[in-house]
């Protein structure tokens, strides 16, 4: 599998570092305020995994599964919920959890739907921003790494539903998307 990776952008350990470091980070932020963490599917199933054991107070956590890209490398625009949270956002503390915000297309989707559903606050964490990619006004609160304008793969991310179990974060050769 490694064959097909060009380079590797963001390391095993660089991203274990930064997830110490975020989990510090929400710690200190959310100690005795319970937040709702959303861990938005599939692509940030390794982070919330590794992140949420890094947050040292209370939190509750639910998944959803949207999806606006298919097996396609630039997003439809679209954002189809295949799969909706079991809890009410309702009155809660919302911290969404992503593993990269490109187009800014699925946030700015789930923002809205947040706060529409009466959330007390909204809060976006993504392990990797793309800001070149961005088509709408959309910003985290915390991005883990800035990332350039390229279609990366790795730790969640896909291409045609390969390679999210990489450890690390890289890009994939030219011959792979042609092929
Ligand atoms: O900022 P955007 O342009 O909207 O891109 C970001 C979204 O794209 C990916 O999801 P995808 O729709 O590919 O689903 P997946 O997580 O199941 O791979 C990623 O996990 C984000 O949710
Ligand atoms: N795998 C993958 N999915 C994405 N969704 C939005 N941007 C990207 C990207 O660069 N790679």
């Amino acid at each position: 599998m490694r064959d097909d990776i060009q380079e590797i952008l963001i390391s095993e350990e660089e991203i274990q570092k930064k997830i110490d470091e975020l989990g510090a980070q929400l710690t200190e932020e959310y100690e005795g305020r319970f937040p709702l963490v959303i861990g938005i599917l599939k692509g940030s199933l390794p982070f919330m995994g590794d992140l949420i054991q890094k947050i040292d107070t209370h939190i509750e956590f639910d998944l959803m599964d949207v999806s606006s890209y298919g097996n396609e490398l630039v997003s439809s625009g679209e954002v189809k919920i295949v799969k909706d949270l079991n809890t009410s956002v309702e009155g809660r503390e919302v911290l969404i959890l992503e593993d990269i915000i490109d187009s800014g297309n699925t946030l700015s989707y789930l923002v809205k739907l947040f706060e529409y559903r009466k959330a007390k606050s909204v809060k976006i964490v993504t392990l990797l921003d793309k800001p070149e990619g961005r088509t709408v006004d959309l910003y985290p609160d915390i991005a883990g790494f800035v990332v350039p304008d390229e279609f990366v793969v790795g730790y969640g991310l896909d291409y045609m539903e390969r390679y999210r179990n990489l450890p690390y974060v890289g890009i994939l050769k030219p011959e792979i998307y042609q092929s």
